[in-house]
């Protein structure tokens, strides 16, 4: 006998919650490794008194309100979902991307994700990695999203086609990014860590005590479930399963 379970969707996890900061704290940058002073007091007291600007005017550079923007999700499922709940919380206004429209939400839809990108300032990517993903965020997604537009990853680094990111961040094609997540993880494009509109943590969305033992307990409650015949407490569907070709894979591991 065997079944399939999954540790999520039903623990809340720190992914629901990256993305505010990685939307929030835009500028200025944080490093991938090393810097574990993410929340550092001390980091912005030192860029903000060392920036040649006056200091209101730096903060005011430095900063941007959560409340009344437009943020596109591409992927409502269990994560997109709470991400959209607590953006809506913050006075934001979700629309979304994903495989088919969901009659249970009231947020926009929209089939294409260029079109989704037109119309948000904010372009968060919860979706899988799949052969359909690989690559899904190109250039004509982030054209879209245009010179203000900010994109988060905090989903899987191919999703995004990121020699493309690197080009617009750098010459100004889009106004920021957040990211949890790389295409070639650990390397990180250099170009990155030079530029002050872009805050990265190195995927590490889902690391917390609580996610973890939130995790725990799903595997034990599954096993438990199995073992003494009853439903579980997670299955997961095989036709639910994502599609990774030889071609993914081999992309994935070159
Ligand atoms: N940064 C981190 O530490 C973590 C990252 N993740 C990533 O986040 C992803 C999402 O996680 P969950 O929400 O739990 O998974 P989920 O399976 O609940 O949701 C995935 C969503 O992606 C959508 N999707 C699939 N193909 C699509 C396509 N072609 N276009 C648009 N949407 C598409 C599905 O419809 C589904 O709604 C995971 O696949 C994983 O890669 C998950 C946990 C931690
Ligand atoms: O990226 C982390 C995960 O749990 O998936």
């Amino acid at each position: 006998m065997a079944a399939q379970t999954q540790t999520e969707p039903p623990v809340t996890s720190p992914n629901d919650d990256l993305p505010y900061v990685l939307i929030l704290k835009k500028p200025p940058t944080f490093h991938y490794f090393g810097d574990h002073s993410f929340d550092s007091p001390k980091y912005h007291l030192l860029k903000a008194y060392e920036s040649p600007l006056p200091l209101p005017q730096f903060l005011l550079a430095h900063a941007q309100s959560l409340g009344g923007k437009r943020v596109g999700i591409v992927g409502l499922g269990s994560i997109g979902t709470e991400v959209a709940k607590r953006l809506e919380a913050f006075g934001c206004t979700i629309s979304y991307n994903s495989r088919k429209k969901k009659p249970c939400v009231s947020y926009t839809f929209y089939p294409h994700v260029v079109e989704l990108a037109a119309n948000c300032d904010v372009l968060i990517i919860c979706c899988a990695l799949t052969d359909e993903t690989y690559h899904l965020i190109d250039n004509k997604v982030l054209t879209a999203l245009g010179e203000n537009g900010v994109i988060v990853n905090i989903a899987r680094g191919p999703i995004i086609d990121e020699k493309e990111l690197v080009r617009c961040l750098v010459q100004g094609e889009i106004g920021g990014a957040g990211l949890d997540v790389f295409e070639h993880e650990p390397d990180v494009p250099t170009e990155l860590f030079g530029l002050d509109n872009v805050v990265m943590s190195p995927h590490n969305a889902v690391f917390t005590n609580e996610t973890f033992e939130d995790r725990r307990k799903l595997v034990v409650g599954n096993l438990e479930a199995f073992f003494s015949n009853e439903p579980l407490l997670t299955p997961v569907s095989l036709d639910d399963q994502p599609h990774f070709s030889g071609e993914l894979l081999a992309s994935l591991s070159s």
